[in-house]
């Protein structure tokens, strides 16, 4: 089956400052691939190389079988978006924010969900007579994501969609974007959140100035890092701490009757996309 996005070889350059220098990422149906990178690596130029609002200078963008620079209504009506920066639309009220998005997908063919049911999915329901302008800046990222599935679209590509939200509401969204991979949608998304990349992801591509310098699950690329585990036990009122690549073993050399407050703390995915960007360079993936 070919994929649902497809890029070969995608370069781009704003003037003469080379952005993306030959990133090829195919992502297949049903996937969510959050992209995470430095600021400035070039994850928001790749999204709108993908939603088609900018164009390779080399290399193929293949999106839902088509190239997103000359879509089709059909093509539109398939895919939905969350830019990094809100559009301003301060004065029109969430409801007739989201009535206008959904009249935009009826007009493309789409089955669309109501302004009330948009809301709803993503706790904004209490909201629909509020202004854009008065939304906090967690509840205006809500807004755009309400949006983007308004059309249940079979693509949704989110730049930072959970940026600015506090974490029960982020936890709400997980829930939201989890639904729409069960219901059969892709996703591709931005995050500089490692937890939240942890939590959601069935795979992480890392990209920094422009390069691919990983792309595997979210294990996989803790397993890359070499750091150790860390015990740490209390012994007789003396608080102690071991680096180890196998903690159950050593656990088990420890006289387990004599030691309070044992934990183990392992390299988590922050810890492994920190020693990634340090060794770039010289261990590609
Ligand atoms: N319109 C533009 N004109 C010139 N340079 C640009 C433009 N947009 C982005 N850039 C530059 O391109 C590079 C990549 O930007 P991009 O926004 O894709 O990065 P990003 O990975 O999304 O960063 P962040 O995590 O900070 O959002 C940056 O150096 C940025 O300054």
């Amino acid at each position: 089956m070919e994929p649902v996005v497809a890029l070969t070889n995608v370069r781009f350059a704003y003037g003469k400052h080379e952005v993306l220098e030959g990133v090829s990422l195919d992502v297949a149906e049903g996937e969510l691939v959050v992209l995470l990178g430095p600021n400035g690596a070039g994850k928001s130029t790749l999204i709108e190389q993908i939603v088609g609002t900018k164009r390779p200078h080399a290399g193929t963008v293949r999106v839902l079988g088509a190239d997103p620079a000359r879509p089709d209504d059909a093509w539109l009506g398939r895919i939905g978006v969350v830019a990094q920066h809100s559009r301003d639309r301060g004065m029109w009220n969430l409801r007739m924010f989201l009535s206008w998005v959904g009249a935009h997908y009826r007009a493309l063919g789409r089955d669309v969900l109501s302004p009330e049911v948009a809301a709803d999915r993503v706790g904004l329901g209490d909201q629909l007579t509020q202004r854009l302008g008065q939304l906090s800046g967690g509840e205006r990222r809500r807004a755009d994501l309400a949006a983007a599935l308004i059309g249940v679209p079979d693509l949704l590509v989110l730049d930072e969609p959970t940026t600015g939200l506090d974490p029960v509401v982020k936890a709400q969204v997980h829930d939201v974007l989890a639904d729409e991979i069960d219901r059969g949608a892709t996703i591709v998304m931005t995050s500089h959140d490692m937890g939240e990349a942890q939590r959601i992801a069935q795979r992480v591509v890392v990209l920094s100035s422009g390069r691919i310098l990983f792309d595997g699950t979210p294990a996989r690329l803790r397993e890359r890092v070499g750091a150790h585990a860390e015990v740490t036990w209390v012994d007789q009122e003396r608080r102690y701490v071991h680096a180890t690549a196998d903690p159950e073993a050593f656990i088990r050399s420890l006289d387990l009757s004599q030691v309070r407050n044992l934990e183990v703390t392992r390299p988590n995915l922050e810890d492994a996309y920190i020693d990634l960007l340090s060794r770039q360079g010289d261990d590609h993936e």
